[in-house]
């Protein structure tokens, strides 16, 4: 049953119940542009089907009379391991678009993640920034200058829009170029692999999201939550890995972290939120997560983020039976 506390909306009390009440307010053409994937939609349907995969291991008294959500990004705190992941076009679900986003999450004290093919320049979405972490998704185009004028750009706004996409790009010149033309941090968005996340330190990446699009490119590919566990141990604590991809719920962004991801994004969510009310549906979305997070780490046993571990996390096999990792 949903948990009726968690919102001040008489008919969402759910991130399901947003999906549903938001995505049908739009045009079908765009419900289908946000909601659908690639191909027969397996991997799109497994990045949600993992989270039930997993199963919460709750340790019992424990102090959790103060719990306290607070994490960091880039070194900066968010008041969740929360963001946005970036996503395009969040003017067709509300004409209000990244503007929106943004400020929710800025009063939230999340991280917001900006789209290449965003509906709003980067400059008007940074400066809705509260002091929360902002990051912008760069495609390295064919036209390096254009990739160049969008670095610039972001690191003029402490944090970033044009195309043709290079299928030629290689470990060997574009991590390097990357890192030769910008002081800011450079992720990796879009890692599956232990061998993927080894190259990655190796290049001096400075961290990783493990993503498949939210099942929009190669369908086939595992579930995120399912490629994380692999990418963690590779990355051995060097660098910190970031995961998208069927978060839903306050327990998913905790078996998220206690599989070991430093943070957690969602792409849908928040367009979703916008469609169902603009910057205040955004907000209501927020407040759900925010609300089952906090209610999970203390049934869990878990006061701080730091708190949250392997111990508290054991995975349903195909025979039903409770696996320990
Ligand atoms: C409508 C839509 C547009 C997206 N646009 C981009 C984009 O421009 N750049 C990008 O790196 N990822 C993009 N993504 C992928 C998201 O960053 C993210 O990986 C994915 O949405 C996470 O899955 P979730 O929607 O289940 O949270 C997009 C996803 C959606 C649903
Ligand atoms: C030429 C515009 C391409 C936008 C791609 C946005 C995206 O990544 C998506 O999944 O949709």
């Amino acid at each position: 049953m949903a948990n009726r506390g968690a919102s001040h909306d008489a008919r969402v009390h759910t991130i399901g119940d947003l999906k549903e009440l938001g995505s049908n307010k739009l045009p079908k053409m765009y419900k289908d542009y946000f909601n659908e994937g690639a191909m027969d939609l397996i991997t799109l349907s497994d990045n949600e089907a993992a989270y039930n995969r997993y199963k919460i291991r709750p340790r019992i008294l424990v102090n959790v009379d103060n719990v306290d959500t607070r994490s960091s990004l880039f070194g900066i705190e968010t008041a969740l391991p929360l963001g946005f992941s970036p996503a395009a076009m969040h003017k067709l679900a509300h004409p209000d678009g990244e503007l929106a986003t943004s400020r929710a999450a800025a009063g939230f004290g999340i991280s917001m993640g900006l789209s290449s093919y965003a509906t709003e320049s980067m400059e008007n979405v940074a400066s809705q920034g509260l002091g929360n972490p902002y990051f912008m998704q760069v495609c390295v185009l064919k036209d390096r200058s254009t990739t160049l004028d969008i670095l610039r750009r972001a690191e003029e706004n402490n944090d970033a829009d044009r195309f043709a996409f290079d299928a030629s790009l290689d470990w060997e010149t574009t991590i390097p170029w990357l890192k030769a033309n910008t002081k800011m941090q450079i992720w990796l968005k879009g890692v599956y692999t232990s061998e993927d996340v080894a190259l990655a330190v190796e290049y001096g990446v400075d961290g990783v999201v493990v993503s498949n699009h939210g099942g929009r490119q190669l369908d086939g590919v595992p579930a995120t939550l399912d490629s994380l566990r692999e990418c963690v141990v590779a990355a051995g604590g060097r660098i910190p890995v970031a995961i998208d991809g069927g978060i839903r719920r306050g327990t998913d962004i905790f078996k998220a972290l206690a599989l070991g991801a430093s943070h957690c994004l969602v792409g849908r969510i928040p367009i979703w939120g916008l469609a169902y009310n603009g910057q205040a549906g955004v907000e209501l979305a927020l407040k759900i997560l925010t609300d089952e997070f906090r209610i999970c780490m203390a049934l869990a046993g878990c006061r701080t983020i730091k708190d949250i571990t392997r111990q508290h996390i054991t995975f349903l096999n195909s025979e039903g039976i409770l696996a320990k990792l």
